[in-house]
């Protein structure tokens, strides 16, 4: 047999009681492409880090090319030949995608620059190399984290979820490029929650469940039922279906919207227009980047439109252009950003303070001060309602596993009853039982008759839970295509822009 590229012997580590992982034994074949797979808190990414050198194990030995190896740093790791790309972001936001990459790869800015474009047109991962990455959206950030890690030619590459901030056409030619550089002798570790592409690409996998192995299966030979069993323990639960449209009062009403940002790499909005009634859901769908988060945060009201704009931004019928969050939000309005760790939730304090930040006026201050106990049973009550799996309501929001901060998040929205709920990204990072989950929730409270918009790059979802669609290319949204009568090609047309304006008139 040959000798395998790393071998994981018996690795555990664990933060305070919480055994994140326990006698991991694992192999990665050299030129393979290796899926580690398990529901949110099973122990990925922790493995990850163990690997890249970000954490040391409690026990165990990691084996790398037939020799015994002991990582202290991620630096290390790097030159030993280990890359990885995180779930969560490593860039420094004030500087360049080109300066970026000089903290990790030696060379000059010039060369660098042009190294990143190459690397961008090759594989469909395009990004200014000269913009700041402060006014990237997510996609295009995890997009430099990508390019930054293959410049340093790793033999083994970490991948946690790549593809989940990824537009649809470009997994394929992300996979394309992965099957490459397997062939051309990397080795690929791949996190990813989404078993069909785990199925497509993948050669070997690690299931992982409770931060143990429960299974080292071929994924070809394995059905994404059956992967999921091995996963969650059960069968998944049905989708909901929805009641008929109920044609209920305008929850969200946008009018002839333009938006000319200050920021100039962020993307001006043009006579943009959407409605969101009681019992419906639209979904916006869109390659990241078009001006989802300019739309999302005027939405929201953490951007305020100008005086002189008002009439723009309607919300249960009140003319909010002008009003900001908090006013948005005291008329039934709440919000789910993209970017849970700074925005959604802040990462430093404790799951119930976070409750706190907008659930407040559910009655947990009481004369000014904070009612402990109440907060406390909200968020406990958040923490079983969406199987948020932590020790406790007491734990930072950033020591959760990324799936379980987004169900948190999501689940502290929800509880807060709004008539209108939006949301970016619902699913994103969240595993396929915990997603089901909330997809059925969203239905659910659409059936109930709230008023719901969602933002999302992964179309299957949309088509799963919205009544209608708009698509948003360049700062321009489509009409609103009834989904049930329309195909994801016709949205793949308008994500790229291939749709005349004369079209989208009579579309
Ligand atoms: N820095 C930390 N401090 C305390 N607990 C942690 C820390 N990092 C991870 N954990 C805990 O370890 C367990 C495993 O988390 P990990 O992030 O490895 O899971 P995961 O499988 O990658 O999940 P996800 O799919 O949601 O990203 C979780 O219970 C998590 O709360």
């Amino acid at each position: 047999m040959t000798v395998p590229l790393l071998s994981l012997r018996g690795i555990s580590k664990s933060y305070g009681q919480n055994r994140a992982n326990q006698a991991i034994d694992l192999d990665v074949a050299p030129k393979s492409i290796h899926a580690v797979l398990g529901e949110n808190g099973a122990g990925k990414s922790t493995l990850m880090k163990v690997i890249y050198g970000v954490e040391q194990p409690d026990s165990g030995a990691v084996i790398w090319e037939g020799e015994p190896l002991s990582l202290a740093s991620p630096a290390q790791a790097r030159r030993k030949g280990i890359g990885m790309v995180f779930q969560h972001f490593s860039l420094f936001e004030t500087l360049t995608v080109v300066e970026n990459t000089q903290l990790v790869v030696p060379g000059r800015k010039a060369e660098l620059a042009d190294a990143i474009g190459k690397l961008g047109r090759d594989f469909g991962l395009e990004v200014d190399p000269l913009a700041h990455v402060h006014t990237l959206s997510v996609g295009e950030r995890q997009r430099v984290e990508i390019i930054r890690c293959l410049l340093t030619n790793p033999k083994l590459l970490i991948l946690d979820e790549p593809t989940s901030v990824l537009p649809p056409q470009s997994v394929e030619r992300l996979f394309e490029t992965l099957r490459r550089l397997r062939d051309g002798g990397v080795s690929i570790l791949f996190i990813s929650h989404k078993l069909e592409e785990i199925r497509a690409i993948c050669d070997r996998a690690t299931i992982l469940r409770g931060g143990c192995v429960t299974g080292h299966v071929d994924p070809r030979k394995h059905d994404a039922h059956d992967l999921a069993r091995m996963m969650i323990g059960r069968d998944m639960p049905e989708p909901l279906p929805a009641l008929p449209i109920s044609g209920g009062e305008k929850r969200l009403e946008i009018i002839g919207l333009d938006y000319r940002p200050d920021d100039p790499f962020a993307m001006p909005l043009s006579t943009l227009s959407l409605t969101v009634r009681s019992g419906e859901i639209l979904g916006i769908a869109g390659i990241s980047g078009n001006g989802q988060s300019e739309l999302a945060s005027l939405i929201s009201g953490e951007v305020v439109l100008p005086g002189e704009q008002c009439e723009r931004i309607y919300m249960m019928g009140k003319d909010v252009s002008t009003l900001n969050a908090a006013a948005r939000r005291q008329l039934g309005f709440a919000f789910v950003p993209e970017d849970r760790l700074g925005r959604g939730a802040v990462p430093e304090m404790s799951l119930t303070q976070n409750s706190l930040l907008t659930a407040h006026p559910l009655n947990l201050l009481r004369y000014g001060l904070v009612d402990e106990p109440k907060a406390m049973t909200f968020t406990n009550e958040c923490i079983r309602q969406y199987d948020v799996r932590t020790p406790g309501p007491g734990v930072e929001a950033g020591s959760l596993s990324g799936g379980n901060l987004q169900k948190f998040i999501v689940g502290r929205e929800i509880m807060l009853s709004p008539k209108l709920l939006f949301i970016a990204q619902p699913t994103w990072g969240v595993d396929i039982g915990a997603a089901s989950a909330i997809r059925r929730r969203l239905v659910g409270l659409r059936n109930e008759g709230m008023a719901i918009l969602i933002i999302s790059e992964e179309l299957e979802e949309l088509f799963e839970l919205c009544d209608f669609i708009q698509v948003l290319h360049h700062g321009v949204l489509s009409p609103a295509l009834v989904t049930r009568d329309t195909r994801p090609e016709d949205i793949g047309r308008y994500m790229i822009g291939a749709h005349s304006s004369q079209e989208k008139a009579s579309a």
